[in-house]
Order: structure tokens, then C-alpha cells, then sequence
């Protein structure tokens, strides 16, 4: 049974990465993943310039079927996440993200990662729904074009982009076209869903403090949004670039879904958070025994072949 798979010409054991947020912000969990056996490569926390701590608490909740969050960006600053990703003996690939506080910040930090020894996947993170005042880049269509474009007079490595949810067909088409202009290694999709709200009706509170208990939601509930992102920029996207599933994956059924709609890669999330890095190797087993009953052996043998109702 082969769950080895690739970004361009990465290549991964398995197809299992952490979303990135989810135990990879200190060196303890990035060592934690990195010595996991059952994740095939690895997502850093989205690194700004600067640490920062983040949104006040509460900023993350457990839902019935999933999560809230608005950890509002806390990371160790992109010095150490670099410093991690060229230093680190790496027992598997790891993605290098980064999500600037501004349009400048991202070119700047890109700049860095161009200049540096670093070789491996960067991630550019247009999609972050907790920081107030910054918008989601990437719902912003003429703003991105316009940022890829200038990224790409420069920056020669291979790097991907981690995109919001649309729920829009015309705007599948529309971020599919200006993606497809661009030399870009993978999409990531998706983010979580920004700024759902969760009550608590005992005490008719909202459940995270920052933004008046707006936050992003991931976890099951999210799996259905999930797949529709990843099969439509599948059907729209070039070949040549590359998908990452994320979103709603909680067992091995949700993994095979991600990877008949087109992922080549499915990152794990709320799932890794509640249950811890054994997640990993219990989805792992689940999707086997999926592939091994339907007589597949390798992820090609299903990736993209979803099939509609004729
Ligand atoms: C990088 C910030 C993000 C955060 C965050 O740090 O609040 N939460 C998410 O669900 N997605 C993000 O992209």
C-alpha cells in the first residue's frame, strides 16, 4: 500500500501534514511532528516578522462537530521559524508558512526567504480570518493579482499559496484565473471558515473573546466546504500546480474524499488538536483498509476521480 505522494518534486512518505496553527508553533511541537512516524511532512505556525503573542484568551473553542478560533496570529517570529526549517535535521519535508501583517511585511519576508540558504516549500498565507483589521487577502481578487505578480518578479523557490473558502462558483473562476498566471508549487485550501460565531446559551455568551466572539471554524463541520474547494480549483487549476486539502478531517473516509476531489496532500487540523499526533497514525490505517477494500494501491489510482451523477 503506497500513501507516498508529492509537491512538485517533494517528496512525501505519506500524504499527511498538521494544518498549520495546529502543533507547530514552538520547537517542542515542531520536534513533536517531526519525530511523528504517521505525517508525511509538516506545516510551521504562519510566521510574521515579529513574535507575537496573539488575541487575548479565550481564542479557541471545541465545538459539537468541530472548532472556533481566533488565535489572532502567535507565533515565535520568522527568524526562528527559518532558523528552524534550514537547521533541522529533516526526517520529512516541511512547509515553511509565513503570513505578513501587511502586503509589504509578505514581500518582505519573502525577500528574506529568497536570500537565505532555504531551499524547501514556503507558504504564503493570504487567507488569515483572526487579525483585526486585516483582511483576508485573498478575498480581494485585484489585490492578489496584483501581490503575485509582484512576488513572482523576485522570488525564484517554490512556493504556494493557503487560500480561504469561496462559496461562489463564478469566484472559483475568478481566483483560479489569476492563480493559473503564476508559476506557483500548490494551493493550500482551505483556511478555516472566517468569522462564524458559537453561543453558549447557559450563559448567552459568545465563547472567544477577541472580536466579539467572531472566529474562524474548522474541524467536521467544515469537511463539506473543504471538498468543494479542493475539486473546484482541481477543475480549474493548471496541472502544474499542486493541492493541499484541508479542512473537516476527522477519519480515513474524509482523506479518500479530499483525495478523490484532487488533493494531492491532506492536512489535519481541529482533529490533531483534540486527539493529539495519534490522529495521524489512526486516519492513516482507516484510509488503507478504504483503498485495500476497493483493490487501490497507491492515492493515483483514485486521486481526482470523483465521479458526477450522469
Ligand atoms: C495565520 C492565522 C490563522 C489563524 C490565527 O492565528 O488566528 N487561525 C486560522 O484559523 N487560520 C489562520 O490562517
Amino acid at each position: 500500500m503506497d500513501l507516498s505522494s508529492k509537491i512538485q518534486n517533494v517528496k512525501f512518505e505519506n500524504l499527511f501534514l498538521n494544518a498549520s496553527g495546529i502543533h507547530c508553533q514552538t520547537k517542542e511541537e515542531l520536534d513533536d511532528l517531526m519525530n511523528n512516524s504517521y505525517s508525511g511532512g509538516m506545516v510551521t505556525k504562519s510566521a510574521t516578522s515579529n513574535h507575537r503573542f496573539g488575541n487575548p484568551l479565550p481564542r479557541y473553542h471545541s465545538l459539537p462537530s468541530g472548532s472556533i478560533n481566533s488565535m489572532g496570529l502567535p507565533n515565535e517570529g520568522f527568524d526562528f521559524y527559518l532558523d528552524y526549517v534550514t537547521r533541522t535535521e529533516q526526517k520529512k519535508p516541511i512547509i515553511l508558512s509565513v503570513a505578513g501583517m501587511s502586503k509589504e511585511e509578505d514581500l518582505e519576508l519573502l525577500h528574506q526567504i529568497q536570500d537565505s540558504d532555504y531551499q524547501g516549500l514556503t507558504e504564503l498565507n493570504l487567507s488569515c480570518p483572526n487579525v483585526i483589521g486585516k483582511p483576508q487577502m485573498a478575498y480581494d481578487f485585484q489585490g492578489s493579482d496584483i501581490m503575485l505578480n509582484e512576488i513572482f518578479k523576485f522570488f525564484k523557490k517554490p512556493l504556494g499559496i493557503k487560500l480561504p473558502p469561496y462559496f461562489d462558483l463564478v469566484h472559483f473562476d475568478k481566483i483560479a484565473s489569476i492563480l493559473n498566471q503564476y508559476p506557483l508549487s500548490h494551493v493550500n485550501t482551505i483556511n478555516s471558515i472566517g468569522n462564524g460565531m458559537w453561543v453558549d446559551i447557559e450563559s448567552e455568551k459568545v465563547v472567544l473573546k477577541p472580536k466579539g466572539g467572531f472566529g474562524g471554524i474548522g474541524g467536521a463541520m467544515a469537511l463539506p466546504t473543504a471538498l468543494a474547494n479542493v475539486r473546484a480549483l482541481r477543475q480549474r487549476l493548471n496541472s502544474s500546480i499542486d493541492i493541499i486539502g484541508t479542512g473537516g478531517v476527522t477519519t480515513g473516509r474524509d482523506a479518500f474524499a479530499h483525495i478523490l476531489c484532487g488533493a494531492n496532500m491532506v492536512s489535519i487540523g481541529t482533529q490533531v488538536y483534540e486527539e493529539g499526533l495519534g490522529a495521524f497514525e489512526r486516519i492513516t490505517s482507516e484510509l488503507k483498509e478504504i483503498m485495500n477494500s476497493k483493490g487501490y494501491h497507491s492515492l493515483d489510482d483514485f486521486r481526482g476521480k470523483l465521479k458526477t451523477i450522469e
